[in-house]
């Protein structure tokens, strides 16, 4: 069965004049997929992450279609259902570690805590699987980091306590939030790879949202391309990289994998495939 189905999903701004954000955007993710949703600032990739994990905010209003998680339809859940669900079955590794930690709380805290209230653990069953997740995430001294508070830890040791805790949770599904955007180019990779590693051995589908083509044809085996809203091409990772279908697209791959970072000296998009976009979209202006 499929695991995540969002269907002709359509979304305006209210804080923008009800300018369209997302538009008829449908894609799927079996169980134990990784999936990549790439498009540049502001091609709603955010919004479709928030809209999936209930926390969409009140200025960004859906006026249609359906995310079915499991047949659930998750627009349509009780605010109570749809708790049951997030932080539980959908987990989120964030874009940031250092924002997303509580800096007075020690870890231990912070990782136990949705055991024990979600999977519903004792104690010390809470704080076993905590420092056994520390271990599979290749934490050397997991005690250490267990007393430690955020502000005590690195970037990308902090990324790994946050991996621990979304994989902790057992969840069917993780949405990774461009997770490796605040660190440096060294860790990125380090964490890229527990990433997969980590889904492969608990066969969890990961929605993996970046900016990075790199990272797409590095970890994920579909992926769905976005502009302004939309869904320009999709399919098999390997497809859309070594066969796209839209000129856009080509373009991106031409532009290399940080095509959002045009000071990197690299080809930028040509306008004609803007102008095509534009056209093709009915917009008036980018
Ligand atoms: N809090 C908000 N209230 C209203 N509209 C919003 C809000 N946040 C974003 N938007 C609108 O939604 C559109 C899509 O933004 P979104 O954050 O989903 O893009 P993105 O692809 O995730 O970009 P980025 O990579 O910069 O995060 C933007 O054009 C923005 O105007």
């Amino acid at each position: 069965m499929t695991l995540l189905t969002i269907d002709a999903l359509s979304a305006v701004s209210l804080r923008d004049d009800n300018r369209p954000v997302l538009s008829d955007v449908s894609l799927t993710l079996e169980p134990g997929e990784v999936r990549g949703l790439v498009g540049e600032s502001g091609a709603g990739k955010s919004t479709i992450a928030k809209a999936l994990l209930a926390m969409l905010p009140a200025t960004v209003k859906v006026t249609g279609g359906h995310i079915r998680f499991e047949g659930r339809d998750l627009l349509a859940l009780p605010g109570r259902a749809l708790r049951e669900i997030m932080g539980n079955e959908i987990t989120l590794i964030p874009q940031d570690p250092q924002t997303a930690l509580n800096p007075g709380r020690r870890i231990e805290a912070q990782l136990t805590d949705g055991l024990r209230l979600k999977r519903g653990l004792s104690g010390s069953e809470a704080r076993k699987v905590a420092l056994a997740m520390l271990e599979e995430v290749y934490i050397r001294d997991p005690e250490r980091v267990m007393r430690a508070y955020p502000h005590e830890l690195s970037g990308g040791m902090r990324q790994r306590v946050l991996i621990a805790a979304a994989f902790a949770m057992r969840p069917k599904l993780v949405v990774a939030d461009e997770p490796t955007t605040a660190l440096d180019v060294t860790v990125q990779k380090q964490i890229l790879r527990l990433i997969r590693q980590m889904q492969k051995a608990h066969g969890t589908a990961v929605l993996f949202v970046t900016h990075d083509l790199g990272v797409v044809a590095q970890i994920c085996d579909s992926v769905t391309l976005l502009y302004a809203g939309r869904v320009i091409e999709q399919g098999r990772t390997t497809d859309v990289l070594t066969n796209p279908r839209h000129a856009y697209t080509r373009a991106l791959i031409a532009a290399g994998p940080r095509y959002d970072r045009p000071d990197a000296g690299l080809e930028p998009v040509p306008d004609a495939v803007f102008a095509q976009l534009r056209a093709e979209i009915g917009e008036v202006s980018r």
